[in-house]
């Protein structure tokens, strides 16, 4: 078995490198709460450290009373990470009070090392059952089995603190000095090795799989109304039309665009421009059936494509929307808006997706010209 200061020694190397690694992927731009990941690595490093150091040397109060403050705080701090990371809120006190305390009954105990690890164990594993709280708590996402690892490896750590408490209640002469090589010591070392690593890469694959669903959902979403965006729109109409022409299903497309949008930008400003945008995107993704796409076309377009949807069904699906839209109080401003809307369906033979929308595009500029508020069909195009 290898001696305990030496697994010590490593366990400490290993905070430092995943501080250190964690650092140079994320320097200036940390988020989520990979602050306080960094930090919980650096404390829990710099504690370990000091459990070597008292392996070698008589322990001072300083030191004794350093080592845990800093294990606890770490702890707190991994607490505090998991909970910026699922934006929930723990109670300050439950993140303050541990590393406190412990401070405390250390000094006040310094010499009663069985009243110290009864304590320190107890509380240890109240904060690492902490740290998996707001991770349990969380609603779920499509990457949970990261989480479920993070939180099932905080709770491993909670139980071997556990373990040690009741080896203490039950048998605490069995009981040596953390710093001991003994196999009591050296097995709790290893859990600590094996909750390190379980858990920091558990965090890495969290952040990671939200860092992808960011840069997926920049790469096909419109930020203000969080519709498709128009190349997310185009490459799926494109698919739909190859699908559409093989099975010989209809396929239709509708282009929204607000009346006189330029107008209550004017009088109601940008912002109420922009609620107006989200809000008809809102209506119109309220409407639809699952297999529908709605898509931010243009500036102040929607467009909509409709799967198995012929010409017919396309016109009294506008209708509904204009008849709805024309109804509503957008905002504090209580902003009314009118809608026109072009409508084309797929002609046999077409195979082209540009030519679809383009006719629907033709379709509302009729639209327009006949007065706005109304819907065109396709076949009114020029
Ligand atoms: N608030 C806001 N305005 C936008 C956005 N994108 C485009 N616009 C504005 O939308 C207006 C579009 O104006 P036009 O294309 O002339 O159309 P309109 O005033 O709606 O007139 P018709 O379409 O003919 O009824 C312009 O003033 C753009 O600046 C946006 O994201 N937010």
């Amino acid at each position: 078995m290898i001696d305990v200061p030496t697994l010590l020694t490593v366990l400490c190397l290993d905070c430092v490198a995943l501080a250190l690694t964690l650092l140079a992927m994320q320097i200036g731009r940390m988020k989520d709460g990979q602050t306080q990941w960094f930090s919980a690595l650096i404390c829990q490093a710099i504690a370990v450290a000091l459990f070597v150091w008292m392996a070698y040397t008589p322990p001072t109060p300083t030191v004794i009373v350093s080592s845990i403050v800093l294990l606890s705080a770490s702890f707190s701090l991994y607490a505090a990470s998991m909970a910026a990371f699922a934006n929930a809120r723990l109670p300050r006190l439950a993140l303050v009070l541990p590393p406190v305390l412990l401070g405390l009954q250390h000094a006040h105990w310094v010499d009663d090392f069985a009243a110290r690890a009864l304590c320190s164990n107890a509380v240890f594993a109240f904060q690492l059952g902490l740290c998996a709280w707001p991770l349990v708590r969380m609603p779920a996402d499509g990457k949970a089995h990261y989480r479920w690892l993070v939180s099932a490896s905080f709770l491993l750590g909670a139980f071997s603190m556990l373990l040690r408490l009741g080896e203490l209640v039950f048998a605490p002469e069995r009981l040596p000095d953390l710093s001991v090589s003994e196999p009591i010591n050296a097995t709790g070392v290893w859990l600590n090795h094996l909750n390190l690593i379980l858990s920091n890469l558990g965090i890495a694959l969290m952040h990671q799989a939200r860092a992808r669903a960011a840069a997926d959902q920049l790469a096909t979403r419109d930020a203000l109304t969080e519709l498709f965006n128009r190349r997310s729109f185009m490459l799926q109409a494109a698919r739909e039309v190859l699908r559409a022409e093989r099975s010989e299903q209809p396929l239709s497309v509708l282009i929204i665009d607000p009346d006189h949008f330029r107008q209550i930008n004017a009088t109601y400003g940008s912002l109420a421009g922009d609620r107006v945008l989200r809000h008809l995107a809102q209506q119109t993704e309220a409407l639809l059936r699952g297999q529908d796409l709605c898509a931010r076309y243009g500036d102040e377009e929607i467009a909509i494509l409709l799967p198995d949807t012929p010409q017919g069904g396309a016109h009294t699906l506008a209708e509904r929307l204009r008849e709805h839209i024309a109804k509503q109080y957008v905002g504090p401003d209580m902003v009314r808006y009118t809608v026109s809307i072009g409508t084309a369906s797929l002609k046999q033979g077409e195979r082209d997706a540009a030519t679809l929308v383009a006719r629907a595009e033709a379709s509302l500029a009729v639209a327009k010209q006949a007065g706005r508020n109304r819907v065109a069909p396709a076949g009114e195009a020029a």
